[in-house]
């Protein structure tokens, strides 16, 4: 792997700082990000943003078939360089913005992908919800992130961290940190630490897709007033149901309507849509 500040340097690149183009920097780390994400002969594997392949050469010592989508069409021509130099065959690199990228072109509920990607932080939590809806094609994800935000959504019920992200990822999956990875293995070296998460989707999808959908508005509404007690937080234009609904749906939910969002399981979030969909008085879908 050629360091990423000398290529940059030979051709006049710059970092951009709008893609989030802080490159990894040692390969030591490259290859253990790639250890702990267990990828196997049998993985196709969809890298987001592979950069200049950091990642990419480890990753296609392991994997089947990578998908490698990046947006920078500057970067394109390197990174083949990089990955021709590493003699890998098994890469398609494809130049294209991640939310344009149909992940259905290249996976099926029969053949799903496993994510990987050293994401820019601004776009984190939108690839996640990206991945939340394209789950039916996904068997699980490997995540670079800020550290500060790999531990919310990995915080537990309760806890001052527990948000929105948290809720709505422990609902459809398992997720857990891999790695830590200092800032100073970055080119340019970023303000901030990074956190490596894995999140492992389940099989199961327990309910159907306009709950689903309903239930994400929830978790938002609710969380979207933390301070504020459920019957506060989930009344409201966003919810379209009544302050004497929503006090109707907690009961029947056993949740006392005092409490806040942060101290509710996903299990309590799924009864309390259970009970509040048929409460709703006429709901439009305005996320
Ligand atoms: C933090 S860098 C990581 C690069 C490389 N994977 C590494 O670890 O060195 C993020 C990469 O994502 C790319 N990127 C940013 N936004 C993107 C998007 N919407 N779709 C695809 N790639 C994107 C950037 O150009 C950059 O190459």
């Amino acid at each position: 792997m050629t360091y990423p500040g000398t290529i940059l340097k030979a051709f006049q690149l710059f970092a951009k700082k709008e893609l989030g183009q802080n490159f990894l920097a040692d390969p030591n780390m490259a290859k253990h990000i790639v250890a702990v994400a267990r990828i196997s002969s049998d993985d196709v594997v969809l890298e987001i943003g592979p950069g200049l392949g950091a990642l990419t050469v480890h990753l296609a010592e392991k994997a089947k078939k990578i998908y490698a989508v990046e947006k920078d069409h500057r970067l394109i021509q390197h990174l083949k360089n990089e990955l021709a130099a590493a003699d890998v065959s098994n890469v398609e690199v494809l130049n294209q913005d991640i939310f344009r990228f149909n992940i259905d072109t290249v996976a099926s509920p029969e053949n799903k992908l496993v994510v990987l990607g050293n994401l820019p932080y601004n776009i984190s939590s939108q690839v996640l919800f990206k991945l939340v809806e394209n789950r039916s094609y996904v068997s699980r994800a490997v995540l670079m992130f800020q550290k500060e935000l790999a531990e919310r959504i990995c915080a537990p019920p309760g806890s001052r961290t527990y948000g929105r992200l948290s809720a709505v990822m422990q609902y459809c999956s398992t997720v857990k940190i891999l790695t830590g990875v200092s800032s100073s293995l970055f080119f340019p070296k970023p303000d901030v630490e990074s956190t490596v998460i894995e999140v492992d989707f389940f099989d199961r999808q327990e309910i159907s897709y306009d709950k689903e959908v309903f239930l994400f508005k929830v978790i938002k509404a609710a969380f979207s007033k933390r301070r504020k007690t459920l019957k506060n937080s989930l009344t409201g234009e966003e919810l379209a149901i009544s302050r004497e609904n929503v006090e109707k749906g907690l009961n029947e939910a056993n949740i006392d309507p005092s409490r806040r969002a942060e101290t509710l399981t996903v299990d309590e979030f799924k009864m309390l849509c259970e009970a509040l969909y048929p409460l709703r008085a006429a709901f439009k879908d305005n996320s």
